[in-house]
């Protein structure tokens, strides 16, 4: 399996490999031994999935309180999307940057997400099918966002303000700032 550390060196890009043959192909998708040694060691208990119809989706920038934060294992299964983390944990060296991966049907890769990031994706393709595994369930009350095109954040998006498509909750979303208190390193 790829194992790539990003400039946030907490946010790992893995690649487990697929077997192609005349029928397909098989994948491992998880596998406990080989995520931990690649650094992710925090136990699994929810799965989620989800389809966006259209190019230029936007979903986040999302993350759950303590003690309900959430560490997010990512991949997209159909598709194609642009995946941010963003550092959120104040004290630490890396606090308010992000870095971004290219996730799709093609490139097979997964991106591991720490609690104490918020996280966020632009669809590049239509009909695109995101699915991961978290190591926190499901907390309403817990649920923060951040507005997507924070000028905080300066994130680097694919899609302009003006073909974003956002739910109507994201889009009433605060600044950065509002999530200073939220974790600490
Ligand atoms: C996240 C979540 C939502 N829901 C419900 C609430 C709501 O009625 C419906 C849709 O929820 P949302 O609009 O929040 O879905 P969405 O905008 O896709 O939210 C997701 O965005 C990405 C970026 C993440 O990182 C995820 O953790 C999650 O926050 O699904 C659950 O039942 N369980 C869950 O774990």
């Amino acid at each position: 399996m790829k194992v790539e550390r990003l400039a946030i060196p907490d946010v790992i890009l893995v690649t487990p490999p697929r077997f192609s043959d005349n029928r397909g192909f098989f994948s491992e998708t998880y596998n406990v031994q080989r995520m931990t040694e690649a650094g992710i060691a925090l136990p699994f208990v929810q799965d989620n999935q989800s389809l966006s119809r259209q190019k230029g989706v936007v979903r986040g920038l999302h993350c759950q309180l303590d003690p309900h934060a959430q560490g997010k294992l990512v991949r997209c299964t159909k598709g194609a999307i642009w995946d941010v983390a963003i550092d959120a944990r104040s004290g630490s060296p890396t606090y308010g940057k992000w870095v971004a991966a290219e996730l799709s049907e093609e490139n097979w890769s997964q991106l591991w997400i720490p609690p104490g990031f918020l996280h966020g994706f632009c669809t590049l393709a239509e009909e695109s099918e995101v699915q991961y595994k978290c190591t926190g369930l499901y907390d309403k009350a817990s649920e923060r966002a951040v507005i997507w095109n924070s000028r905080e954040l300066a994130i680097d998006w694919p899609v302009s303000s003006t073909d974003a498509v956002l739910s109507e909750k994201d889009l009433e979303a605060p600044e950065f700032s509002a999530a200073k208190d939220w974790f600490h390193s």
